[in-house]
Order: C-alpha cells, then structure tokens, then sequence
C-alpha cells in the first residue's frame, strides 16, 4: 500500500479539488499524502475527511505547498492561473509530476510554467477526458478536410460559476481546428460579438460561451456551410471524467523526462 505513489491534491474544498479527493481514495494505484488549500480558507489546519463531512482521513489540510509536495510523486492541481504558477514551481522543486487541469491562463503565464517545465514534468490540459481529447482528433481531421467554405465555431456552455471564457476545451478545439487548416488560431480566432460586428470573416474561427445553472461542461464544434451542417459535440455529465483523466496523467507521469505534456501524450492518441 505505501508503495503505491503519493499524490497531493491542490484546492481541496473546490468542485474538482473534492472530486479528486474521492477518487484518489478509491483508487488502488495511488495514495493521498496531501491536501492543500489558499491561506485564510477555513479548511487550512483541518482534518480533510471532517471537512468533507465524513469521518477523519488524518490529512490536514494545508496551505503550505513547499513542505506538502516533498516527497511527493505528483500534485493534481485544478485552482487558479496565479497559484498553479507557484505550484510549477514548487512541484518542479521537489520533483513531482504536476498535473494542471486549471483553464484560464495568459500567454506570459503559459511561458512560466514552460520555464518551470524544465526542471519538471508537467502534464497540461483545458481537458483530461477521453471523450474531449479524441474530439480534438476529430475535429482536426474535419477541418482539414473541409476548406473555408465552411465556417467553424465553437459554442460551449458551463455552470455559473465558471470565471474564464472561452472554456480550455474550446480553446483546445479550437487550436485543433485551426491546425487542421493549417493556420494559426491567434490570426483567425473571433471572440465576443457584439453590435454592429459586419459580415463574418471568411476563415475565422468563431467562439460562445453559455454560463448557467450546473451544466458541468458542453462544447459542439459547428461547421457550417450552404445548404448543410456537421456538428462535433461532448457532453460531460459527471467531473468524475475530469478527475480520472488528471489519475491516469498522474500515473503515466511517474518516471518521464521534464517537460510538457498533454492528455494526448497520456492516452497515445
Ligand atoms: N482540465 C480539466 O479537465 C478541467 C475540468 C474541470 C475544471 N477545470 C478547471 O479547474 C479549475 C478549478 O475548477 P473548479 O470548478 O474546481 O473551481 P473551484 O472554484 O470550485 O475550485 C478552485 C479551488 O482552488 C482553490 N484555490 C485558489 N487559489 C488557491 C491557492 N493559491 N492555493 C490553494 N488553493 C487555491 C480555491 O480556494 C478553490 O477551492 C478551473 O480553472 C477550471 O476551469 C479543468
Ligand atoms: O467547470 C469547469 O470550469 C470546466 N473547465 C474546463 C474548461 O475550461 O474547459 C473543462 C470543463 C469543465
């Protein structure tokens, strides 16, 4: 049992924070050594288990990162841009794998944690599950086969308490799509109209981004042309899919050479 490899879970009292928890309690090939939580939230100092309203686990929640990830063989980290930053720092540190779930980045973080990548592995993506990653496949395939007759969007739709927009999946079908057109998103990306925007842009890539209620997370890749329509789409019902996805990376990671890699690396798609 102890053999099995130690994983600390970041942002512990969050939607993902507490669903990985649970998985990682039942799962037989990792083991939870940790759990932490932002200064000041009232879980700090606490038993883990009490706080999730069970019995006691004995791992107390902590905000101190540094001492939490020593000797630890991963950190699953879904929070924030700003304290997964510090995270790829401190994981890198103590050379444990840090697998990223959390969205929302901008480009100069993007490149500190590629520079924290060099001294660790880092396991990236807007989206750990299978279903998401193998529509990115597709996706690229059918842009690639379609030319710009057909104009792609990406439409997805959330919860209400999701901060970032477009969501990480969008973004990665996005990027899927551009790349299968062989162009770059950045030149071709249409984000947020709204009034008097003029005719649509032959060959961007549009997005929308649906906020409400509990929807855990659903994205549709539309191309759309004269006369006909393809629609790419996944639904996510359960963050159990999220939470196993980040697992297996956790796993796949033990042992790799530093640097970046994603859940297409992982799943060998
Ligand atoms: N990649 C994926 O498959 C995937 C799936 C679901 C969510 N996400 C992303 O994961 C992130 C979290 O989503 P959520 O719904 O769990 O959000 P949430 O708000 O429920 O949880 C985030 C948690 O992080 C904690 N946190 C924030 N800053 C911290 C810090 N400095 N130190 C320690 N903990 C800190 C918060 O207190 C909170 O408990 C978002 O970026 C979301 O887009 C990614
Ligand atoms: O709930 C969220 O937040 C989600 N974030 C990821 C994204 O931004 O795509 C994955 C889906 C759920």
């Amino acid at each position: 049992m102890s053999d099995l490899p130690g994983v600390v879970i970041t942002g512990v009292s969050g939607r993902m924070g507490q669903m990985l928890v649970r998985e990682v309690l039942a799962s037989e090939k990792l083991r939870l050594v940790g759990a932490i939580e932002r200064t000041g939230h009232d879980w700090v100092g606490k038993d883990l288990g009490a706080m999730m309203g069970g019995a006691d686990m004995g791992v107390t929640v902590s905000d101190d990162a540094a001492s939490a990830f020593e000797g630890a063989n991963a950190v699953i980290d879904f929070t924030a841009p700003a304290a997964t930053i510090a995270f790829a720092k401190a994981a890198a540190a103590a050379k444990a794998v840090h697998v990223i779930g959390t969205t929302g980045f901008s480009e100069d973080e993007l490149a500190e944690l590629s520079k924290a990548a060099q001294g660790g592995v880092q396991i990236r993506a807007g989206n750990m599950s299978l279903g998401v990653n193998l529509l990115t496949q597709l996706t690229k395939k059918v842009a690639a086969a379609l030319d710009e007759d057909w104009d792609i969007e990406v439409i997805e739709a959330h919860h209400n308490r999701k901060v970032d927009a477009p969501s990480g999946t969008a973004l990665m079908l996005g990027e899927a799509a551009a790349e299968g057109r062989g162009v770059k998103l950045a030149d071709v990306s249409d984000r947020g109209r709204d009034g008097i925007t003029g005719a649509r842009k032959k060959g961007d890539i549009g997005f929308t981004a649906i906020r409400g209620g509990d929807i855990v997370g659903e994205h549709d890749v539309l191309f759309a042309a004269a006369g006909e329509r393809i629609v790419l789409r996944h639904l996510a019902t359960d963050r159990g899919i999220f939470a196993r996805g980040a697992l297996k990376a956790a796993l796949w990671g033990q042992n790799r050479e530093p640097g970046e890699y994603d859940m297409l690396d992982v799943l060998g798609l």
